[in-house]
């Protein structure tokens, strides 16, 4: 038993200093990678938020984006979070009472209060863009516009995040936009890689947008916008129809076919057995049509459908001027266009129109495609409710028309081919967040995509912890061999009991 004690106490490990100098070694070490990794980690928890109102003709919808902190000015790492249907039409329709404009937005207003963290309500950007139901009203009548804006601009400024402005954007911009959003959601940009066009259909306009190897901006240069983005120059083409927006072609569409102010028309791009009693001066109550309206018609019109697709383009291809082009090549309309180049995403109203109709597969031949349409035009009213009961009348009657505007805008109006039509994909969302101008415009109020590529840290953070911590290691495991010489040597010697 003594020889035992007078072991452990010549066993230096047993000394209570080097015990203590293990232990603080070891809890040292310890602390520098704790703190390490802690300092360097991302701050996942703390996010930002940005919210655009996307003030569109037909509808207004709320965006909420959100991103890491620390990630503002560096990679492609914002996306929605939340989105927001509100409920009635498009700002543009309250012109005669602008007051419900402001009033129409509370509710989603009063959404986004409860999605986005109250701590950050102060701190978050929130923008208002209207597009073409605004661009028309505002030619139509600026007052009007103006009492809108205003009505619009009480409301949000009584919420509690940080209001930046509503205005009108332009065609171009609104164009470009998209084409940012597309392309930094498919993070295009920061690798640098082959962008993807942008097809937006709406309800009033429609924009085209893509880059072209062999187009510089310089023939027809309000077509162009130059831009700078993590260090690649970008020669974008975009060109806004106003006008060519799935509604308001309707309503050329129905102008074409009412000229001479008849009190029934047969309507081949409506189903057969549809039959409605539509007013002259509603139909005729758009900048866009506002000059044709027919002297001396009826107040009303029998709006009767015959479904037929082939006729129904031809209505269709009236409304596009073919006739003159300044340019080395143009689209329709006198509009320059270069060589389309490269994959095209189509969103808004391509989406819901081609998605509704079951025809969002281009890979499917462009004739196959008409096939369809022509015998979905040719299909019954009535048994067209009975097959959707669930869909929206003011939807419903609409598709064929709807599908064969968009058929022969790509084909006859932007020279999409059989074999190119593949290249073109319907979407509507991208890694979860809406394909539309919203992030695009929002990434550029607030610096988000820089012009030169950010400087990238020269570790990934898994590499970064994953250094630190073989190096701690390594300094433990030579921390206990400068412990060596105070090893006790007893397991090498038997036991002297
Ligand atoms: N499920 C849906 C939803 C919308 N629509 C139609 O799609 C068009 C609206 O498209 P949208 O992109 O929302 O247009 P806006 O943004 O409102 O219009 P704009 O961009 O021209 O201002 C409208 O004709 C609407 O009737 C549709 O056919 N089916
Ligand atoms: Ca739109």
């Amino acid at each position: 038993m003594s020889a035992q004690r007078e072991m452990k106490e010549k066993n230096p490990w047993h000394t209570p200093v080097t015990i203590i100098i293990t232990v603080i070694g070891v809890i040292a070490i310890v602390a520098l990678v704790t703190v390490a990794v802690l300092q360097n980690r991302p701050v996942s928890q703390k996010y930002k938020y940005g919210i655009v109102l996307d003030a569109g003709s037909s509808h207004t919808a709320l965006y909420i984006y959100e991103w890491p902190a620390e990630k503002d000015n560096n990679t492609g790492r914002v996306e929605q979070t939340h989105s927001c249907k509100v409920k009635g039409k498009g700002i543009s329709s309250y012109a005669s009472e602008p007051w419900k404009a402001g009033e129409s937005l509370t509710l989603c207003m009063q959404e986004a209060e409860q999605k986005v963290p109250k701590k950050r309500h102060h701190e978050t950007p929130l923008y208002l863009g209207a597009t073409a139901g605004m661009r028309l009203l505002n030619m139509e009548n600026s007052s009007a516009s103006d009492k809108v804006f205003q009505a619009v601009e009480k409301a949000l400024q009584k919420s509690p995040f940080s209001y930046q402005g509503a205005r009108i954007l332009s065609g171009q911009e609104e164009g470009a936009f998209g084409w940012v959003t597309v392309n930094y959601l498919d993070d295009r940009l920061m690798q640098g890689l082959e962008t993807t066009g942008a097809l937006d259909l709406g309800g009033a306009s429609t924009q085209i947008s893509f880059v072209s190897d062999n187009y510089d901006g310089s023939e027809s240069p309000s077509n162009s916008v130059a831009f700078r983005l993590y260090g690649n120059d970008y020669n974008l083409y975009t060109h806004s129809f106003l006008c060519y927006g799935k509604d308001q072609v309707l309503r050329m569409a129905l102008a074409q076919q009412t000229q001479s102010g008849p009190r029934t028309i047969l309507d081949p791009c409506f189903h057969p057995g549809y039959t409605e009693i539509k007013n002259y001066s509603v139909l005729y109550d758009s900048p866009c049509v506002s000059d044709r309206k027919p002297q001396g018609a009826p107040v009303s019109f029998n709006h009767r459908g015959n479904g037929s697709f082939g006729q129904c383009q031809e209505i269709v291809k009236s409304v596009f001027n073919f006739t003159s082009c300044k340019y080395s090549q143009c689209s329709f309309n006198g509009v320059f266009q270069p060589l389309l180049q490269g994959p095209f995403g189509a969103f808004s109203a391509y989406y819901f129109v081609m998605n509704f109709l079951n025809l969002t597969d281009t890979s499917i031949p462009l004739d196959t495609v008409k096939d369809k349409l022509t015998r979905y035009c040719a299909t019954p009213w009535d048994q067209i409710k009975l097959q959707h009961p669930n869909v929206k009348l003011n939807y419903l009657e609409e598709y064929c028309f709807s599908g064969t505007y968009i058929l022969t805008l790509l084909t006859e109006g932007y020279n999409f081919t059989s074999e190119s039509y593949s290249n073109i994909k319907f979407i509507k969302k991208i890694k979860g967040s809406d394909a539309g101008w919203t992030l695009g415009y929002m990434l550029n109020l607030t610096n988000m995509i820089p012009a030169e590529a950010p400087d990238s840290p020269p570790l990934p953070h898994a590499g970064y912890v994953s250094i630190v911590t073989i190096i701690a290691l390594l300094l433990v495991v030579l921390f206990i061999l400068s412990l060596r010489p105070l090893w006790p040597r007893c397991s090498k010697q038997p036991h002297i009991i």
